[in-house]
């Protein structure tokens, strides 16, 4: 389905925009994304023989596992879905709520390929809504010319502001059946409100709404007309089939250790749950069935008292690729928030812009912060480059709350500001807990 060819060089240096360091794991997901385009290039009898390379991600939390594995399926244009491994030892946990994954990255796949088909009639279904509004504005019956006129204001803009009542869908509401004393296994069932839809039209909701927010919300409906609903159910499911990939955290949580009982118990359970996803089976969804065979599973997991080898050895065999990666140091939150595309200071700036107000980082402030990031993680809990997220908020809360009355101003944050506004509260091992 999709065209994308990339090599992994280049797949490897798209990453390298976002995400820092960590070269093993970049080069493992680039050689697996690789490795579909390959298979989609045989024919279809060794096509069907070649299974993905799943791959085992292991390092501490926040240091970029999750990261790298959504922006390369964002870059495949794949659907994508994360999901704790733990939940499934949860109580009140049923066997088959594993096969949800696959549901839920059906559903992912389905909004990816709505999204794409509805930018491709949005000429179309943007002229179907401006008629809807001249409707609402002006009624059917109007003259030409009074329609024309209207026509003329609205695409100046002058209308914008004008409130109008508009007919939208009814939300669809969940309608599966769940069979009693079976929660969670609605998978075939028949969608109630589905059908119900198809057999009787189901009345709008009028809503009053402002000429110009009533466009999104109408070039949507109209754009769904256009599309081929029944088409995009089978290309959904046949991206998910092809293209489809799982990130499985945790899964070192999931271990069972030598010597120990109880809970490990529901542990290999799940472990043996996952395994027929993994190795390929067939799941019911709404949408129809969907072979998980070559779904690509990225599992990942800290393994700071588990080890890989503590899993079935069934699952250790279907997640051949191991990559490490590495504890994030001082320069590596530097280049984080210096270099990445979108970085945090980049944010920032950008939020402030919005305000009138230009925020000026020096290289010190960076590098204080970077070094903040580095002290708290190692007194309180490590939580990877995570940290970075707190201390940026802590250092710009008043700033952004004076923002509206300083319009025109440049701040500049110096190392000095930097540990005024964070510094001290970092020496706090008490309070930092709760703060930073
Ligand atoms: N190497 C990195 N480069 C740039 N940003 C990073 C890096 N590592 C982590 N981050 C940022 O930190 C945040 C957390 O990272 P991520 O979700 O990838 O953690 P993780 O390694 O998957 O941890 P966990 O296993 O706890 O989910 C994200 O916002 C991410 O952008």
């Amino acid at each position: 389905m999709s065209e994308l060819s990339f090599s992994p060089r280049e797949i490897v240096s798209e990453l390298d925009r976002y995400i820092v360091g960590q070269k093993d794991a970049k080069r493992a997901v680039a050689v697996a994304l690789r490795n579909r385009w390959r298979r989609q290039q045989l024919d279809s009898d060794l096509r069907q023989e070649v299974s993905p390379k799943n791959i085992l991600m292991i390092g501490p939390t926040g240091v970029g596992k999750t990261e790298i594995s959504r922006r390369l399926a964002k870059l495949a244009q794949a659907p994508f879905v994360k999901v704790e491994a733990t939940k499934f030892t949860e109580v009140g946990y049923v066997g088959r709520d594993v096969e949800q994954i696959v549901r839920d990255l059906v559903e992912a796949g389905i909004s990816l390929l709505r999204d794409k088909r509805r930018k491709e009639v949005q000429a179309k279904a943007h002229l179907q809504a401006e008629e809807r509004v001249l409707d609402a504005l002006v009624g059917q019956s109007a003259t030409p010319s009074t329609r024309e006129s209207f026509r003329n204001k609205l695409r100046s803009n002058e209308l914008d502001d004008k409130e109008i009542e508009i007919e939208v869908a009814a939300p669809q509401g969940n309608g599966m059946f769940e069979i009693p004393g079976m929660p969670g296994a609605n998978m075939g069932m028949i969608d109630l409100s589905d059908m119900l839809g198809k057999a009787f039209k189901q009345p709008g909701v009028k809503r009053t709404v402002k000429v110009k927010d009533s466009y999104e919300i109408l070039i949507n409906e109209e754009a769904d007309k256009l599309l081929d609903q029944d088409k995009v159910k089978a290309d959904a499911i046949d991206l998910v089939e092809n293209h489809g990939i799982v990130f499985l955290d945790e899964i070192d949580k999931i271990c069972v250790r030598d010597g120990r009982s109880g809970g490990d118990v529901s542990r290999e359970g799940v472990q043996r749950d996952l395994l027929p996803l993994i190795e390929g089976t067939t799941v019911s969804t709404k949408y129809g069935p969907v072979k998980t065979d070559h779904i690509l599973f990225i599992a990942s997991g800290a393994f700071h008292v588990a080890k890989p080898s503590d899993l079935l050895p069934e699952l250790q065999g279907r997640l051949p690729i191991r990559v490490e990666l590495r504890a994030l140091v001082h320069e590596d939150f530097v280049r984080i928030l210096n270099d990445t595309d979108a970085s945090l200071i980049k944010q920032y700036v950008a939020l402030m812009g919005t305000e009138g107000v230009t925020l000026d980082f020096t290289d010190d402030a960076i590098d204080v912060i970077a070094e903040l990031a580095v002290a708290i993680n190692s007194k309180i809990e490590n939580i990877g480059a995570r940290r970075l997220q707190t201390v940026m908020e802590k250092l710009v809360e008043e700033i952004s709350f004076d923002a509206p009355d300083k319009n025109g101003e440049t701040i500049q944050i110096d190392g000095d500001y930097v540990r005024k506004q964070v510094g001290e509260l970092a020496g706090d091992t008490d309070l930092s807990r709760f703060i930073l």
